[in-house]
């Protein structure tokens, strides 16, 4: 039997996340901003391997004989209408006929069913984001680090101060300006998600569209579109593709989803190709000196 995607463990080791400073209005935007936070620490497991099930049955086998060696195990004859006890070849009888019967005769879906209730598996994804507690910023943070992942907040130095930020958990990394913190930010990134926001979101969002469309990175960049909140957005970039201003292969940069589950599976299939060819990101325009290659 095919086991397909033995492992549902993430390609990524960070994610970087782009979301507003506020909560926004509806509850269905902080419930996705948590969800988020819960998705890259943990994600249910859909498939077992061929090595985990022998495992699980070689531990079935082990517990049988056990029991059988103690004489606890009983079977009962409806011939003879009594227990009897359990022979070394009733047990290999038996657990042959039980592998048989779990790898040819339930159906794959069932298993997986039964699997995903019982097998949680971890993804492991550390969050890297603007710092802070305020807004989605601090719900999906809070959310990462409750996990046990590990999260950087890249704050510029002027937005320290606690009453404009909040309180940080995990790591804080200080930089010069906002231009620093988005390159550090997508420095430190294999991919990109957005959660509803404001000026702020839009803004990193689009410079990270940008910098994939001009080759600067190939990472992919999601748009968690939370109760279609996002819609009107990608109607506009439709039209720009329409009018001749995008692209259509720049325009499958951008990868949406309702919920964060089915948004981080998508990111997960390389999605969009290199548009222009690899450069790297050369910051003296901002006026550092460094040079910072974005592909990490
Ligand atoms: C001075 C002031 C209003 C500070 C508010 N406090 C903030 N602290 C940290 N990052 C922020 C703040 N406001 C906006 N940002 C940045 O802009 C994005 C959110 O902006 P917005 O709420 O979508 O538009 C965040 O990802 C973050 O990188």
């Amino acid at each position: 039997m095919e086991m397909e995607n033995e492992t549902q463990q993430s390609k990524f080791r960070r994610i970087c996340v782009f979301c507003g400073s506020s909560q926004g209005k509806k509850s269905s935007y902080q419930d996705a901003a948590i969800e988020l936070g819960r998705e890259l620490v943990v994600c249910k497991k859909l498939w077992f391997s061929r090595s985990e099930i022998s495992i699980i049955f070689q531990l079935f086998l082990m517990h049988i004989q056990e029991e059988e060696k103690k004489g606890t195990i009983l079977l009962w004859n409806p011939i003879t209408s009594s227990y009897s006890k359990f022979g070394t070849f009733s047990v290999q009888i038996i657990s042959f006929l039980s592998l048989t019967f779990f790898l040819l005769v339930l159906k794959k879906s069932l298993i997986l069913r039964l699997v995903s209730i019982l097998l949680q598996v971890s993804r492991n994804i550390d969050l890297v984001y603007g710092g802070g507690s305020i807004g989605l910023m601090g719900l999906v943070s809070q959310a990462v680090h409750d996990g046990g992942r590990h999260v950087i907040g890249v704050i510029p130095k002027t937005l320290m101060p606690r009453e404009l930020t909040g309180e940080t958990v995990g790591e804080v990394k200080a930089v010069a300006d906002m231009h620093q913190r988005k390159a550090e930010m997508a420095k430190h990134s294999d991919a990109f998600i957005a959660l509803p926001g404001g000026y702020g979101t839009l803004e990193e969002l689009l410079e990270v569209i940008t910098w994939a469309q001009l080759g600067i990175h190939d990472k992919p960049v999601g748009l968690l579109n939370v109760d279609g909140y996002y819609n009107s957005l990608l109607s506009f970039i439709d039209k720009a593709v329409e009018e001749g201003f995008i692209s259509p292969s720049a325009r499958q940069i951008i990868v949406s989803a309702p919920t964060a589950k089915e948004l981080v599976k998508k990111l997960e299939v390389p999605c969009h190709e290199s548009v222009a060819s690899k450069l790297s990101w050369e910051t003296e325009q901002f006026g550092y000196s460094k040079t910072y290659d974005l592909s990490r």
